[in-house]
Parts: C-alpha cells; structure tokens; sequence
C-alpha cells in the first residue's frame, strides 16, 4: 500500500534499555522520533516495570517526545494522570478500560495524543466507529508483557484492515505496531499499513542504537513505496 509523504517514525522501547542508566540510555536514541516507555502492573500483563513517578522524571529529561504504552489494569483511572505528566502520546488498551471513547477524549482534554492498543487477538472491526476519538491505534505484534519476542505474523491481516479503514475514513491516525520488529520484519509491517514502528531489542541490542534507528527508518520508509 503506497504511502508517499508519510513519515516513518522509530519509537525504541526503553524495555530493552539499562535502567540503572536511563539518562543515558535516552541520550543514545536522540535521532529518535519519540521514546516508547512500557508500563506494566502484573496484572494486566504478568511482568512489572515502572510507575508514574519514573516516567515523570523520564519525561523531564527525555530529548524526544515521550510514548507511553499503558499495560495496566484501572486504566480508566491511571491513564488521565499520565497525560498531565506532559507525555506526548499515552496508548492504553482497549481490554483494560470500562469507557474506551471517555478515556480518549479526556486525555485529549488534558494535552496527550489518545492512543488505544489491542492485543494481538482482539478484533479492530468492533472499534473503528472510534477511529475520530484516537490519534493513534496500536496493533500489538507479540502478546503484551516482555520484549524480545518474535513477530507475530498472524497480525499483518489486521494492520491491512485498519490501515484500509483509515484511509477509508479520511482520518489523521497513526497506526503504530509493537513488538518483534527487526530489520526483516518492518518491511511487512510497513507494506501492511503500519507508519510508526517500536523497536527495543533491535535498537538498545545493537551497538550504535542510533543508527540501528537510521536503519530500520530507511528499511521502512522504503517499504511505504
Ligand atoms: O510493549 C512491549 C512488550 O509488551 C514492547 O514495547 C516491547 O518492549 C518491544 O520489544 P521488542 O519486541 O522490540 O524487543
Ligand atoms: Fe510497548
């Protein structure tokens, strides 16, 4: 699907960082078009990361936008706190929420780009109406929790579908695509209809995770047509 004049963006996941050097860490993805933070609970998915207070403190010293991908229980309750915390963009899932189309719009309401996740075994069909509601949909590539899983092929039908409703509906939303992504796998994620792409092990697992950043960017933007 030709998609001239769209950007290709590289989001690396913060997961794959040190954390013990997160300042850093940050310094090493300047080229970045923003910096993807994985928030987990231990309920909603079975792993645990960071909280609000931290990504506070990221987002004071991030030089790129900041991302952040909720993968929370409450989220209803969570996610307005992390739009005040100055994020760019905050993305909670779908499964999580009592009143998916509310938390948009409040988040928008509070400055954040509303984004909205679904796992790789949720439908998008139910929830395209919300299409306006939404700067960005994210269609997860590897089940929630962990990175350095491998991609889940079984997703590309889906990104094919929300890509051709988007288009359809004449809206401005990004379609974002998590986990798995290599220098082999963005090529079908991108042909798919994906434009912003996280990436944690092929970027903080490189040695110059700046220009694995430049590279999968090309290998992208190449695949748009
Ligand atoms: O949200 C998640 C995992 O739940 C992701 O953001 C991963 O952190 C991506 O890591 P890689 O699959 O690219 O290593
Ligand atoms: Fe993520």
């Amino acid at each position: 699907m030709s998609r001239t004049g769209i950007k290709c963006c590289i989001n690396p996941s913060i997961l794959s960082a040190d954390f013990v050097n997160l300042q850093a860490e940050l310094a090493r993805i300047s080229n970045a078009d923003a910096v993807h933070v994985d928030v987990m609970d231990n309920h909603f998915v079975p792993n645990l990361t960071i909280g609000l207070p931290v990504v506070e403190r990221i987002a004071q010293v991030s030089p790129v936008p900041l991302d952040a991908h909720l993968m929370i229980a409450e989220v209803d309750r969570w996610a307005p706190l992390y739009a005040d915390a100055g994020l760019d963009s905050v993305t909670f899932h779908v499964e999580a929420s009592n009143a998916p189309i509310k938390l948009a719009r409040e988040l928008r309401a509070r400055g954040a780009k509303a984004g909205m996740a679904l796992r790789p075994a949720t439908a998008v069909e139910p929830y395209l109406d919300m299409l306006p509601e939404l700067d960005m949909l994210l269609i997860m590539t590897v089940e929630p929790g962990f990175g350095g899983q491998a991609f889940l092929d079984i997703t590309l039908p889906k990104i094919r579908r929300a890509r051709a409703a988007i288009e359809g509906s004449g809206v401005n939303v990004a379609l974002q695509v998590d986990g798995g992504i290599t220098e082999e796998t963005i090529t079908r994620a991108a042909e798919a209809g994906a434009n912003i792409f996280v990436a944690g092990s092929a970027v903080y697992g490189k040695p110059s995770p700046q220009e694995a950043i430049e590279s999968l960017r090309a290998k992208g933007q190449l695949a748009f047509g």
